[in-house]
C-alpha cells in the first residue's frame, strides 16, 4: 500500500534523511523509533505530502506517486497528526474535529451527513463527547491532543501518522491511545505509522519497527528482530536490558540504572580485591 524506496531528503544543504527504505501494508502498524534527530518526523512529514522530494517517485500509495495526488485527494488518502499541536484560541473541541472533514467540501462550509456522522465518530472513539463545546486552547496538553487525534481520524483515511501521539498523556491515557492505534488496526484496518519515544510503547503496538540512525534505517523488522540490547547499545548508546515477561506477553526494555551500574562496579572490585588476595 505505502512504498518508500531510496527516499533522501535534505533541508537545504542539510541532509537528513539517507536512502530510506520501508514498505507499509494495509491493516498494519509500524512505529518509527530512534534518537533526536534521527529524521523520524522528516520522514512523516515527506510521506504526509508536506516536503517536496527531489525525486517524486520515492514514495508511492498504491503503486502511485505522492506527487501525482492532488493536495484534497492525498489528504483523504493520509492524514498526519504533527509533533506540535497548535492551541487554536476560539475554536471548539467539535469545530476543531470538524477541520477533519475539510478535504470533502465541496463549496462552502455545510456538513454532510456523512461529515456528521465522522466528527461523531472520532469524539466517541477518543472518549470527547463530554468536551465537545469546551474551547481547545482551555484545555490540557493531554486533553489538547486527543482532540487533534480525532481531528485526524475524522479525516477517515487508511493511512494515518502519527508523531509522538502519547506525549503529553499520562499512563492511562497513554495506555488507552496505545489500545485505540490496535483498534483502528484490527476492526477498520487502518494503517498507522507512528513515532514513539518509549521503544515499550513501540513493542506494545507494533507489526514492524523501523530504528532510524543518523537519517538511515538502522534495522527493521519485527520486535524481536529489531529490539536487542545490541542495537539499543549501537543506537543510543546505552545498555539495557530486554526482558520479557509473562504477565505483558512481550518484551519490555529496562535501561540500565546508575545504582546498578555502581552495583556492578563494586562488584568487580571486590572480585578484584578477592583474587590478589586482599580480601579474604
Ligand atoms: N525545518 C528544518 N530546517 C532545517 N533542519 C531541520 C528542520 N527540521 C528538522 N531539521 C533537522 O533535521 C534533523 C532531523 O530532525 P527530525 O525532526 O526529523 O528528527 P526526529 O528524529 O523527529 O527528532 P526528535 O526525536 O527530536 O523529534 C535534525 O538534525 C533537525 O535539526
Amino acid at each position: 500500500m505505502l512504498s518508500v524506496k531510496n527516499l533522501t531528503y535534505s533541508y537545504g544543504n542539510h541532509p537528513v534523511l539517507h536512502q530510506v527504505t520501508m514498505d507499509a501494508r494495509q491493516g498494519e502498524i509500524i512505529s518509527l523509533i530512534g534518537p533526536n534527530g534521527s529524521g523520524k518526523s522528516t520522514l512523516l512529514r515527506c510521506i504526509s505530502g508536506l516536503l517536496t522530494l527531489k525525486d517524486s517517485s520515492a514514495i508511492q500509495i498504491d503503486g502511485r506517486r505522492i506527487s501525482a495526488y492532488k493536495r484534497k485527494e492525498l489528504a483523504k488518502v493520509v492524514a498526519f497528526l504533527p509533533q506540535f499541536q497548535e492551541k487554536m484560541p476560539g475554536i471548539t473541541v467539535k469545530e476543531l474535529v470538524a477541520f477533519g472533514r475539510t478535504p470533502y467540501q465541496r463549496t462552502g462550509w455545510l456538513l454532510s451527513d456523512d461529515d456528521r456522522e465522522a466528527i461523531r465518530w472520532s469524539l466517541e472513539f477518543l472518549q470527547l463527547e463530554n468536551f465537545e463545546n469546551r474551547m481547545v486552547d482551555q484545555l490540557s496538553g493531554g486533553e489538547r491532543q486527543r482532540v487533534w487525534i480525532a481531528m485526524a481520524l475524522a479525516q477517515d483515511t487508511p493511512i494515518i501518522l502519527l508523531d509522538e501521539p502519547v506525549t503529553y498523556m499520562d499512563l492511562k491515557h497513554q495506555w488507552e491511545l496505545l489500545g485505540i492505534i490496535s483498534h483502528l488496526k484490527e476492526k477498520f484496518g487502518k494503517t498507522v505509522i507512528s513515532v514513539f519515544h518509549d521503544i515499550n510503547h513501540a513493542l506494545e503496538v507494533s507489526d514492524q519497527i523501523c530504528l532510524l540512525h543518523q537519517g538511515k534505517v538502522h534495522q527493521m523488522g519485527n520486535s524481536e528482530q529489531v529490539i536487542t540490547e545490541k542495537s539499543i547499545k549501537e543506537v543510543y548508546g546505552i545498555k539495557a536490558q530486554v526482558c520479557r515477561t509473562k504477565t505483558c506477553c512481550r518484551s519490555v526494555v529496562v535501561p540500565e540504572g546508575r545504582k546498578r551500574k555502581r552495583q556492578k562496579e563494586e562488584e568487580h572490585l571486590e572480585n578484584h580485591l578477592n583474587e590478589i588476595g586482599l580480601l579474604s
